[in-house]
């Protein structure tokens, strides 16, 4: 399989041309046959991103990029102030592009008809709702409940920029295929195993960005040492990524975080940067995201190239449009995203938030 991407960067405008090796993945990474999971002997070409420090986050107005980046409530978005109705009115509006995925779940079905379903989950603001304390992100027992039940039915992926492990610990549920680190860090259901005489059966691993570990790890430290003094900062590891929160950061000091992001990038050519909600993201300039995640998952369950599947991926973040798009350039499956405010996107449908993710869910459990 040899992955070669013509998508560009949703999110680099740096022009700086830049040769794009052939990253051959050492077989240690490549992904055992014997589940008959991932496929063997893969070699893929992993475009190289535009080695830009700056995104759109840096090189026009990152403040107010910043500033927009989550809204905390509908009543004020993308710097204007709504009334109530105002906002119900622009949703509504809205929705007559972005169709909610609940009412549109007839369609859905009849589109899915003698079809196989393959779901693809994001975690933070899709399965648990968006909380100030990034450790706190707890999902629901009733939306885990809605997970493993669907899971039963239709293979299922959660897709997050977290780190797998971690994202796992949340979700805790072993049946499902994870990918964490926005992708790059993939792994298969673990097998329980079959008797008591065999060993539980690790799920197959696949990280095209293993070269980058210690280079994140490095900045992971440098950036905890230099935002130390910064109250409400918070780094986090994703181990394939770093996640810098501002969040809980005084608005006043928001610049002084993004150019402490900006200087030690400096030194890291090979590390790029891009931005979610209230948290600037450094990760390798490889150009893997989610939608190649989702296409790599759709290939190694076999399911590519097959026109009785529907993958139908559910994400609330900028990240996600990589995965929506995918989606919308095969015309394949259908992208769904999770907000409470209207906004562009290249999904097809959308959901309010989790509460209505979960109904989603059931309603997919139900027809499967
Ligand atoms: O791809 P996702 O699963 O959506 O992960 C994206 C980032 O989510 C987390 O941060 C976001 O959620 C936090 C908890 O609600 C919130 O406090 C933070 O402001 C959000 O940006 C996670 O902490 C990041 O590492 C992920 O990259």
């Amino acid at each position: 399989m040899d992955f070669k991407s013509n998508h560009s960067s949703p999110i680099l405008t740096d022009p700086i041309p830049i040769s794009k090796p052939r990253l051959g993945i050492h077989d240690s990474l490549l992904p055992y046959s014997s589940s008959g999971v991932f496929s063997q002997g893969l070699f893929l070409t992993i475009p190289w991103n535009k080695p830009g420090l700056l995104d759109d986050v840096l090189s026009t107005s990152w403040l107010d990029a910043m500033k927009s980046s989550s809204p905390r409530n509908t009543m004020k978005y993308n710097g204007y102030d709504f009334s109530t109705n105002d906002v119900d009115a622009a949703y509504r509006n809205w929705m007559l592009k972005y169709p909610s995925a609940l009412t549109s779940i007839e369609q859905i079905v009849n589109n899915a008809k003698g079809k196989r379903i393959a779901l693809f989950l994001d975690y933070d603001g899709t399965l648990s709702p968006i909380v100030d304390n990034p450790d706190h992100a707890f999902m629901s027992n009733a939306m885990r409940a809605a997970v493993r039940n669907v899971a039963k039915y239709i293979p299922t992926a959660i897709i997050s920029g977290r780190s797998r492990e971690k994202v796992r610990k949340f979700v805790g549920l072993k049946e499902l295929y994870y990918a964490g680190s926005h992708g790059m860090d993939i792994m298969g259901p673990v097998h329980p195993p079959a008797d008591h005489t065999t060993e539980t059966k690790v799920g197959n691993l696949y990280q095209p960005a293993s070269e980058f570990l210690s280079m994140i790890n490095e900045v992971f430290v440098s950036l905890v040492e230099r935002t130390k003094n910064i109250e409400g900062a918070k780094v986090e590891n994703n181990k394939f990524c770093v996640s810098v929160h501002y969040r809980n950061v005084d608005e006043k000091s928001w610049t002084t975080v993004a150019e402490y992001v900006q200087d030690i990038l400096k030194h890291y050519p090979r590390l790029r940067l891009t931005h979610g909600r209230m948290v600037l993201e450094i990760r390798p300039v490889l150009k893997w995201d989610k939608g190649k995640a989702v296409e790599f998952l759709l290939e190694s369950l076999g399911l590519s190239d097959c026109d009785d599947v529907l993958p139908i991926y559910v994400g609330d973040d900028r990240t996600d449009e990589d995965a929506f798009k995918f989606l919308r350039e095969r015309s394949r499956g259908y992208g769904v995203l999770v907000t409470p405010a209207p906004k562009e996107s290249n999904a097809h449908y959308s959901l309010r938030d989790p509460s209505e993710v979960m109904e989603f869910m059931n309603l997919l459990a139900g027809i499967a």
